[in-house]
């Protein structure tokens, strides 16, 4: 459904997008993952018909996006970071608006508005005023909006920004509603780590460049290690005796890796002569993925400029 070839974008000196090559199949929810300034807005602007690509390719539902720039945009529904709606309209009329503009055909309106509305929780609330919705209302008002005229592919560039996990939550059941119920191909980005794990695949950028790509178990399972962190009665024979897993202290306990975790931990207590008094397993997060391919975190991404990040990465011997 999206094919992307070697894309780039420059903004004089600054090279946004560092020659992307991805595809995305039909039916699939993929993330773009990367902290602020990666390159994701850019490579979404430029799939969307928004921004020409200073060089590569890229084709949405078997368009190009730089010679059938219509065609490409009458098979996509958009919703932006920032909110497109007209305040002084009522939900309806947004609605109403915006099928008029896709010349959608005025039978299919009705139903379709009905639908989509109910698909995001609005039904009741079509003949009130888009001033007077909550942040996640508006949110969930542009997703219905961007589904209005039934596009095969749906770009979301940071759907759930600037809203609370709750709100949260409820518009990613919303976008999993609705891959069930149509035949619709997702593509958004995010930076928060746990919203990528609900793509079936993820990219992760990191200044203008795709340093990984797959599922986010695959993802999890490259970086490896499960995290054992122990407490016993006695730590100093503990650390002896697991000396061959690189056993070290952490925080009042004991720390180490091991492949499987969950398989590990029954053959720990029955082995270890040591008694054990508490354990915990923690699986590798997509942070530690963002970690082992970018050396750094996504928080410290974003909060560095560039010239800590040469330093960061000059540290890391990259
Ligand atoms: N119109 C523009 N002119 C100049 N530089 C730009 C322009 N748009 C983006 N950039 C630069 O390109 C780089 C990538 O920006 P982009 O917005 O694509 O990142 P992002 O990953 O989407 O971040 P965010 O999540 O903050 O939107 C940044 O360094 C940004 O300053």
């Amino acid at each position: 459904m999206i094919e992307v070839n070697d894309l780039r974008k420059a903004f004089g000196d600054v090279e946004a997008v560092r020659g992307v090559s991805f595809s995305v199949a039909p039916g699939e929810v993929f993330g773009f993952l990367g902290p602020n300034g990666a390159g994701k807005t850019t490579t979404i602007n430029m799939l969307c018909t928004l921004l020409r690509p200073t060089s590569g390719s890229a084709t949405v539902a078997g368009h190009d996006v730089a010679r059938e720039r219509d065609d490409v945009r009458r098979h996509i529904g958009l919703v932006f970071q920032d909110p497109t709606l007209d305040g002084h309209l009522t939900a309806e009329q947004n609605l109403r608006l915006h099928a008029e503009l896709y010349g959608v055909p005025s039978a299919l309106v009705a139903p379709r508005m009905e639908q989509v509305l109910t698909m995001v929780g609005l039904i009741d609330r079509r003949g009130g005023e888009v001033k007077t919705f909550s942040g996640g209302m508006r949110r969930r008002l542009e997703i219905a909006r961007g589904l209005m005229h039934s596009p095969r592919v749906l770009f979301l560039d940071e759907p759930t920004i600037g809203l609370d996990p709750q709100t949260r939550s409820s518009i990613w059941r919303y976008i999993h509603e609705l891959r069930e119920r149509e035949e619709i191909t997702i593509f958004m980005t995010t930076h928060y780590m746990d919203e990528a794990e609900f793509c079936d695949r993820i990219a992760i950028m990191d200044q203008g460049q795709i340093v990984a790509l797959d599922t986010p178990a695959a993802l999890k399972a490259q970086v490896g290690a499960d995290r054992i962190r122990i407490e016993t009665e006695d730590d100093e024979a503990a650390l002896k005796a697991l000396a061959e897993y690189d056993a070290t202290r952490s925080e009042g306990g004991i720390a180490f890796y091991v492949p499987e975790g969950a398989q590990f931990i029954p053959r720990l207590f029955a082995e270890l002569e040591v008694p054990i008094t508490s354990v915990s397993v923690s699986r590798p997060s997509l942070d530690d993925v963002f970690m082992s391919f970018t050396g750094k975190t996504i928080r410290d991404a974003e909060a560095a400029p560039n010239a800590n990040r040469m330093i960061m990465r000059m540290v890391a011997g990259r």
